[in-house]
């Protein structure tokens, strides 16, 4: 059974179509990322699926049933975009309370608070918490009761680069335990180690959904290849001459952009050659983010 199925869901506010005929699933163990631009359509999906809007067409289905199902909600996780919390209360009883609204053991809370780093904080007020420690109580109320399902809406949104990296090594930990995880973001620099498939969101309409590896096959954006040191000059007017695309860069370094089908060759020409010194990247999240978003300008442009 998928955690989540949508089908030909589109969404309206009044007149305004923010969502056009959305197809999108998730199994268990897996971590989608969601992502788009501001307005792209990620949190009226993540409400979707928590069952706060109807769809105006289309079905969503979570955990095999309808999403306004209160067993359902029951079994999610969510944090929201912008969290917030009682000011009073110190942290470890804002915790005790959302375990009691969840029906969560409230012997959870301790653990759950050392996990994401509050236990030194726990008897302190959340109103002398930063923006990151409230996220991170955000999270640890997300994860309260175990969900089989995980919405997270800009997760690393106030977070130091130490707290995200941990977020992720707790993603990373969920998602090995079998937790369904749907993370929005915007952000894309360290996601993509983090997830299993990401979603392509532009202007309501899902542009591309896949692993990295599909992504960068179904884009065919090239491989960038960097060589360094003296014999660089070399390399660079070599390629030149056969018509490569190739750049120096700072240093005695060249970078070559070769595509899948002359991505063999350079390389044995440069392992023949004994290059040292040498980078491959293929296309990052990034360039594969920036790519399907260039495509969806164009196609919007064709558009009446
Ligand atoms: N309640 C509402 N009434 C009218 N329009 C809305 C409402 N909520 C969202 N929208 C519009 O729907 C579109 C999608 O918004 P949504 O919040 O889903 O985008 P998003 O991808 O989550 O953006 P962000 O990254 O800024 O959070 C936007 O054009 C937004 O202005």
């Amino acid at each position: 059974m998928k955690l989540v199925d949508i089908h030909g869901v589109t969404q309206r506010y009044g007149k305004l179509t923010v969502l056009h005929g959305l197809d999108l699933s998730l199994d268990a163990g897996e971590v989608l990322g969601l992502l788009g631009h501001n307005g792209a359509g990620k949190t009226t999906t993540i409400k979707l699926i928590l069952g706060l809007l109807r769809p105006s067409e289309g079905e969503v289905r979570v955990l095999g049933r309808a999403a306004s199902d209160l067993d359902v909600r029951r079994q999610l996780g969510y944090l929201p975009e912008n969290v917030t919390f009682y000011p009073q209360l110190t942290g470890r009883e804002t915790l005790r309370h959302f375990a009691r609204l969840k029906g969560a053991a409230p012997s959870e809370v301790d653990a759950l608070l050392e996990q994401v780093g509050l236990g030194p904080a726990a008897g302190r007020r959340v109103k002398t918490y930063s923006k990151g420690m409230r996220q991170r109580l955000g999270l640890a109320q997300a994860i309260l009761g175990h969900p089989r399902l995980l919405l997270l809406d800009e997760p690393t949104v106030g977070l130091d680069p130490i707290a995200t990296v941990e977020l992720y090594r707790l993603v990373d930990r969920l998602r090995a335990q079998g937790t369904g995880i749907i993370l929005c973001s915007h952000v894309l620099p360290g996601v993509e180690t983090h997830i299993s498939r990401a979603a392509i969101l532009a202007g309501g309409r899902l542009q591309t959904v896949g692993s990295l590896a599909e992504l960068r096959r179904e884009a065919g954006l090239p491989t960038r290849i960097r060589v360094a040191g003296h014999q660089s000059g070399q390399w660079l007017s070599r390629w030149r001459d056969a018509g490569l695309d190739v750049r120096p860069l700072d240093g005695e370094r060249v970078e070559v952009l070769a595509l899948n089908g002359h991505k063999q060759q350079v390389l044995q020409t440069l392992i023949d050659g004994q290059a040292q010194d040498l980078e491959v990247l293929p296309p990052s999240l990034e360039d594969l983010y920036r790519h399907y978003m260039q495509r969806a300008e164009q196609a919007a442009g064709g558009r009446p």
